[in-house]
């Protein structure tokens, strides 16, 4: 079964399917190790902010949103930190698998992380040659605008490198403003919900899933679909962020 879940019911939430009619867009967040890709992922899905998080391997989540109106399901798949090597930035199989299935990536770098915005130009390139003729549309991230201190990408590096790139820019913070981070995935939302075509009518025989018909993209049966999502492992870093507030506040 593929197991997808929605974050708006974090408590106790059951494995979910999109529901077979709507429109589904498809987001891959990729970036450097640290840089807050899962913050941003959580932030823009549930509004809140974790400050406690392990690496991660990579979890595909899904939310249903309306955009423009229409009752969207948007699909993130978060993945796990890109590393440097010699030849560039290599990106594991399953991340060039998420590229292949996603109608957008968002590149992530932190501005106080300067490796992690020169890592950006290599990894545009592996989403380039990784869509190949249908490469999903890209706009650029730079996390962490509120580590003033902290600072070593300068404020206007960033739109430099994403007008070099012809992608979108936004500067956010996940921890401290949610709207930027909302305003960010929403617009690039709108766009792609634009250009999809509109989801197929219900019909009488929908044995198919929603994996089917107008709002799949170009997928090969070939390409493995993204990681499945780990609620328990999300759920338990919700209570070490909780515990941990619970010990600061007593030793006050
Ligand atoms: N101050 C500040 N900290 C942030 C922000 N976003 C993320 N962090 C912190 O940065 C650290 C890394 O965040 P993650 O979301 O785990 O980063 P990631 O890119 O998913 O990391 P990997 O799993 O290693 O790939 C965590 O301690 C977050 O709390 C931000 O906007 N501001």
């Amino acid at each position: 079964m593929r197991l997808i879940h929605n974050m708006t019911t974090i408590a106790e939430c059951p494995a979910a399917e999109p529901p077979l009619h709507n429109r589904v867009i498809k987001i891959a967040v990729i970036g450097g190790s640290g840089v807050g890709k899962t913050a941003l992922v959580v932030r823009f899905l549930t509004r809140r902010f974790i400050g406690d998080y392990e690496r991660n391997a990579g979890n595909l989540y899904s939310r249903e949103v309306q955009v423009d109106g229409e009752q969207v399901t948007i699909q993130v798949q978060d993945t796990p930190g890109a590393e440097m090597t010699d030849n560039g930035v290599s990106l594991p199989d399953h991340v060039t698998s998420s590229i292949q299935w996603a109608d957008a990536v968002v590149l992530v770098y932190s501005v106080t992380d300067r490796r992690s915005f020169d890592q950006i130009e290599h990894l545009h390139q592996l989403v380039a040659r990784a869509g190949g003729a249908n490469a999903p549309s890209v706009i650029l991230l730079a996390n962490k605008a509120d580590l003033v201190h902290l600072r070593r990408v300068d404020p206007q590096q960033g739109p430099l490198l994403a007008g070099a790139l012809g992608c979108s820019f936004y500067e956010v913070s996940a921890s401290e403003d949610y709207s930027q981070v909302h305003d960010a995935f929403h617009r690039l939302c709108c766009q792609l919900a634009k250009q999809q075509p509109p989801p197929p009518p219900p019909a009488s025989n929908s044995s198919n899933s929603s994996a089917g018909g107008a709002t799949e993209k170009r997928r090969s049966p070939l390409i493995p679909r993204p990681k499945s999502p780990n609620m328990q492992d999300l759920k338990r870093r919700f209570k070490q962020a909780l515990s941990a507030k619970v010990r600061t506040v007593t030793s006050v």
